[in-house]
């Protein structure tokens, strides 16, 4: 670019937040203090413009943790976190609400997170004039509305003037995603955003979600413990088993055609993601420890073609062919390596049955 072009005009699919080598571990506090929970280990991953992102896994195998390291909530205890490939993290106050203004969080409980005692409006009207500065009188109320009818809470009048209590769990997620666009965010972190919600509203608060991916071009990390709704809306999957990423690719291919055992033990143990939870542990123990974590491939204890290899070494995340449009998928599974001692695999139904 010669020093006289204009800045490239952002375009869907840009780079926005990038995890480099991400790590959380946790001190424990007790009999042993040098034991921690490796909660998070060298995970990377982009959130792109106008793009979503799912992170599925079961409980404890860090999604939370990775929302809250990159909402700056917590400090990471190694790994970068990039925005618009500059280091984000932020030292001080004013840096961290620059950044907060970038990067918002939506959390899985409405009611929790919406303080009760405020009226819809006091908890907008703050978030715009921490982000956009001073606003009144008829510019405030203009804001109030365009939030609240971006959210599809129409006519605004019914809802401005309400409590939390009020509204419906929907409408208070709706509520909560208006006061995160409020700071006008390229990035929405959504924790479990509609796990706690009725199943018949679901499909609303993520319809909403793709309709700010495809109209404000917000770039959103989707952390879910249900596969299915990965498919259903978000553009890539990234799959994670005990603070590691063990495939990612195209949604579609993902839930279709998983590669990693552990994929294909979520995808085709149930519909239901709950008793695919309880059938996943039922078929080889417990989830593995996060403060003793077994040594080679984490999951491989549950692994019915796991081999020594399996057990000595991790295994990288390694390419396992291109999915829809081309796009690269990888699996962090021996099987996939051209190793003379890697692990042989097979239908993962019949080799648990
Ligand atoms: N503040 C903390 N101190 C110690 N350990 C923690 C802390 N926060 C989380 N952990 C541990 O880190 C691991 C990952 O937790 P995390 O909440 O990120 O998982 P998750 O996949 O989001 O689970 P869930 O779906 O149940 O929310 C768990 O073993 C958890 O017990």
């Amino acid at each position: 670019m010669s020093p006289s072009s204009p800045p490239a005009e952002p375009a869907d699919g840009d780079v926005v937040l990038q995890a480099v080598d991400l790590q959380k571990h946790f001190k424990l506090r007790g009999l042993n203090s040098r034991d921690v929970v490796h909660a998070v280990d060298g995970v990377n991953f982009e959130l792109r413009r106008g793009r979503v992102l799912a992170l599925v896994g079961e409980s404890g195998s860090g999604k939370s943790t990775i929302a809250r390291l990159l909402a700056q909530l917590m400090p990471t205890t190694g790994g970068r976190i990039l925005l618009h490939g500059t280091d984000a993290t932020a030292k001080g106050r004013r840096a961290f609400r620059r950044y907060v203004g970038r990067v918002q969080m939506i959390f899985q409980d409405p009611f929790g997170s919406l303080n009760p005692v405020h009226t819809v409006r006091y908890m907008l009207s703050r978030s715009l004039r921490i982000h956009r500065g001073r606003l009144r009188g008829p510019a405030l109320e203009e804001a109030l509305v365009e939030l609240l009818e971006r959210v599809q809470l129409k006519p605004a009048e019914r809802y401005i003037d309400k409590f939390p209590h009020e509204l419906s769990g929907g409408q208070r997620q709706r509520v909560a995603i208006a006061r995160a666009l409020a700071a006008d965010p390229e990035v929405l972190l959504a924790d479990e955003p509609i796990s706690m919600l009725d199943v018949s509203i679901r499909l609303g608060i993520l319809n909403l979600l793709q309709d700010l991916r495809d109209r404000l071009h917000i770039a959103i990390l989707y952390i879910t413990h249900d596969i299915a709704s990965a498919r259903y809306f978000a553009d890539r999957t990234m799959v994670m088993y005990a603070g590691r990423i063990v495939e990612t690719g195209d949604s579609e291919s993902v839930t279709q055609d998983p590669k990693h055992p552990y994929t294909q033990l979520l995808v085709r143990s149930a519909p239901d993601p709950d008793d695919l939870e309880a059938r996943a542990h039922g078929a080889r123990g417990e989830a593995p420890s996060l403060v003793k974590p077994p040594s080679g491939c984490r999951f491989n204890p549950r692994c019915p073609f796991a081999t020594e290899l399996c057990r000595t070494e991790a295994p990288p995340l390694l390419p396992v062919g291109t999915g829809e449009n081309g796009e690269a998928r990888e699996a962090a599974c021996w099987g996939y390596s051209d190793r003379a001692d890697r692990p042989t695999l097979s239908d993962i139904t019949e080799a648990l049955a």
